[in-house]
C-alpha cells in the first residue's frame, strides 16, 4: 500500500492561463526516424517563441539523453520512454506551457496514452508522414544504414514496427512539400488552438492564500 497524501494548489488553471496568456497544448509529433519530427518541432518552437508564446520542445533524442538514459528500444523501454514524457508533458502543461513532444511513437496504444495523461482537450497529435524509402535515402544520422547492416537492433520500420496512426489530426506529408510549406501547414492548425479563450477577471482576494496561524 502507498501511503501518499497529494495536495491541492490554491492556483487555479484559468489563473495560470491569464498569467500565461495562451492555451497550456501538447503537440505531438510522431513519424520514422528521418521524417522530419525534429525539424519540424523545432521551427515551430522557434516561430511561437518570436511571437511570444512560452513554449518547450521535449525530443526523444534529448530526453534520452538525460530523464531517459536508462531505456534503450526494446518494447517495455520504448513503452516507458513515451509513458514517462507524457508525465512531465502534463506537469508542464499544468504550470501553463505550450509543449511540443517529438518522439516516434511507433505504437498507437502509447499515442492513445499520451492523449489520455494530458487530457484530450489539450492535445494534438500529428502524423509526419513520409514513406520509409524516402527516410532511407534520407539517412540524415547514417543509422538506416547502420541498421540494415545489423549494427542497430530494432530499428523503427527496419525491424522494429511503426504502426500508422489511425485519426491523426494532423498529417503533413514531408516527401511531398518543402519544410516551409509543412512549417506553415503545421502552424496554420496549431497558432490558433494558443489563443487564449477568455479574459478572465478577478478581484485581488488575498484571504485563505495558506498563512495558517496569522491573526485575522
Ligand atoms: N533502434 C532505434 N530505433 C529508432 N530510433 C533509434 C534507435 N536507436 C537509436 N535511435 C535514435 O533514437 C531516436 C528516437 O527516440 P524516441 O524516443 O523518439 O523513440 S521512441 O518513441 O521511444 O520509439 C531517433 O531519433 P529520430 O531519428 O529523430 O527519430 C534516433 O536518433
Ligand atoms: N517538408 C519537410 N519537413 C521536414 N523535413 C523535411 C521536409 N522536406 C525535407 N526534409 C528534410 O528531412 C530531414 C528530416 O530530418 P529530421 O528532422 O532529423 O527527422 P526526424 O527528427 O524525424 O528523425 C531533414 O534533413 C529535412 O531537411
Amino acid at each position: 500500500m502507498k501511503h501518499l497524501y497529494p495536495f491541492y494548489s490554491k492556483v487555479r488553471p484559468e489563473q495560470r492561463k491569464d498569467m500565461m496568456q495562451q492555451e497550456p497544448w501538447l503537440i505531438w509529433l510522431t513519424g520514422l526516424s528521418g521524417s522530419g519530427k525534429s525539424t519540424l518541432a523545432v521551427g515551430l518552437e522557434h516561430y511561437l517563441f518570436q511571437k511570444g508564446y512560452k513554449v518547450y520542445l521535449l525530443d526523444g533524442d534529448n530526453m534520452r539523453s538525460g530523464l531517459n538514459s536508462d531505456l534503450g528500444f526494446t518494447r517495455q523501454d520504448r513503452k516507458e520512454n513515451v509513458r514517462r514524457v507524457s508525465e512531465v508533458a502534463k506537469l508542464m502543461l499544468d504550470a501553463g506551457l505550450v509543449v511540443i513532444g517529438a518522439f516516434i511513437s511507433p505504437y498507437e496504444v502509447e499515442r492513445a496514452l499520451v492523449r489520455e495523461t494530458v487530457g484530450s482537450d489539450r492535445y494534438t497529435e500529428v502524423y509526419i508522414n513520409c514513406p520509409l524509402q524516402v527516410c532511407e535515402q534520407r539517412d540524415v544520422k547514417g543509422l538506416y544504414d547502420k541498421a540494415q547492416r545489423g549494427l542497430i537492433p530494432a530499428f523503427t520500420g527496419v525491424s522494429a514496427p511503426y504502426e500508422v496512426p489511425a485519426a491523426p489530426d494532423v498529417i503533413v506529408k514531408t516527401a511531398e512539400e518543402s519544410v516551409e510549406d509543412s512549417l506553415r501547414k503545421l502552424i496554420e492548425v496549431v497558432e490558433p488552438l494558443l489563443v487564449k479563450q477568455q479574459q478572465v477577471k478577478h478581484k485581488p482576494d488575498v484571504r485563505g492564500m495558506g498563512i495558517t496561524g496569522a491573526a485575522s
